[in-house]
């Protein structure tokens, strides 16, 4: 039962989307490379480009999500995390009507469907929360700016930029790895802290924080394991390149080819990721693991992502209930340090 005073408070979180069968693999495709944060090219260059990589890209992609039963496991896995922050956040806003919605940037539910639905529910609070442990502008900021454009209903906005060294996140993160450190016994294995790439120009000549964010998490989760007794031998490598650009390095292929040579086996830890799909499922799971096998990288190992675990949820909850309080329009995420107006996240997303 509500009481007259209790809010309507909406919880938006955001991903990637993916497809859910083998016949969306290429208009999803197709909205990927059409995304100028993903493409910076105009419109008239951009979309017939897209129309031109998707194609070319269909048979291999079809065939990856074809490993996984057709379709990406992204939605199902992100519906999980949202009614385990709904069960979460219900009992600490015990006044307020708390629902938590998905919003998809390339496949459905698509941010404008999204949209709708959070207009309907009619919020006086939102708060906007990517599902991206880390700031960047193919991600977060992209998807925030769609909100932006599409959101046409009532409530005040907060959004909730990054959270690199949130609390839960780098307990989960930790607890996990120690785990694989567990398994792998008296064997000597690198921890590969391995995060999805993004052009490098990206970072060098636009600014985008990712890489300083990735490198954050990392730092503190090499801390949270060495205040539980474990110091581990580490490095930090990029999956996923995409095109002939120069992209963050080293590629994780790059590392477990180092890990060879330094005759060590490796715990590979996805740490920009907080679900599976594709690229922990098969780039992690397949490709790499047939790779480190003819290298003779043994043992290899690969800590889950942190799905719907306790601290983990935890952690969106707090970034969540932060974010509520916070007094207002200018919001700033729990990850950002320093002057929130100069977060690149901010200009653009401000409540209105
Ligand atoms: C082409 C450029 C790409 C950039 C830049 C990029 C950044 C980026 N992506 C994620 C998270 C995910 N990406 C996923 C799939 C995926 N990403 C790209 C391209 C870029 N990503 C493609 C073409 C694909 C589709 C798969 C493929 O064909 O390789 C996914 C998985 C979605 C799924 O279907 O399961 C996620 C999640 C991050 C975090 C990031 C930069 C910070
Ligand atoms: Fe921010
Ligand atoms: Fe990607």
């Amino acid at each position: 039962m509500k009481t007259l005073t209790g809010r309507r408070i909406a919880v938006v979180l955001f991903n990637l989307g993916g497809p859910d069968d083998q016949a969306s693999v290429k208009p999803f495709l197709f909205n990927l490379f059409n995304d100028p944060a993903i493409i910076g090219l105009p419109g008239v260059v951009r979309t017939p480009l897209a129309r031109l990589i998707s194609s070319r890209r269909e048979k291999s992609a079809r065939a990856n999500y074809a490993l996984m039963g057709g379709g990406s496991p992204l939605l199902p896995e992100t519906r999980k995390q949202a009614a385990a922050l709904e069960a979460t956040l219900a009992p600490r806003l015990p006044d307020d009507e708390v629902r938590v919605f998905i919003a998809m940037r390339y496949w459905s539910p698509l941010t404008e469907e999204t949209a709708l639905e959070v207009a309907a529910f009619g919020p006086e609070e939102i708060v906007l929360l990517p599902l991206y442990p880390q700031f960047s502008t193919t991600t977060s900021q992209s998807s925030l700016k769609r909100w932006s454009a599409v959101y046409a209903g009532s409530g005040e906005s907060r959004t909730v930029c990054c959270w690199p060294e949130a609390h839960g996140w780098i307990e989960a993160q930790a607890a996990a790895i120690a785990t694989m450190l567990d398994e792998a016994g008296d064997r000597p294995v690198r921890v590969l802290f391995s995060a999805h790439g993004i052009p490098e120009s990206l970072v060098s000549r636009k600014g985008d924080p990712y890489q300083e964010q990735v490198e954050s998490t990392v730092a503190a989760v090499v801390a949270k394991l060495e205040a539980m007794g474990r110091t581990v031998d580490h490095a930090l490598c990029y999956q996923s390149r995409v095109g002939p650009m120069k992209w963050l390095g080293p590629s994780t292929p790059e590392a477990l080819e180092q890990a060879a040579a330094d005759r060590v086996g490796a715990v590979v830890v996805p740490i920009a990721f907080v679900s599976e799909h594709v690229e922990t499922l098969v780039e992690l799971d397949i490709e790499y693991g047939e790779l480190a096998h003819e290298l003779g990288v043994v043992p290899y190992l690969r800590a889950p992502a942190v799905g719907t675990s306790a601290p983990f949820i935890a952690a969106l909850a707090d970034a969540s209930l932060h974010a509520l309080s916070r007094t207002g329009v200018a919001p700033y995420g729990p990850g950002c340090r320093g002057d929130w107006k100069a977060c690149p996240c901010q200009a653009e997303n401000r409540s209105g």
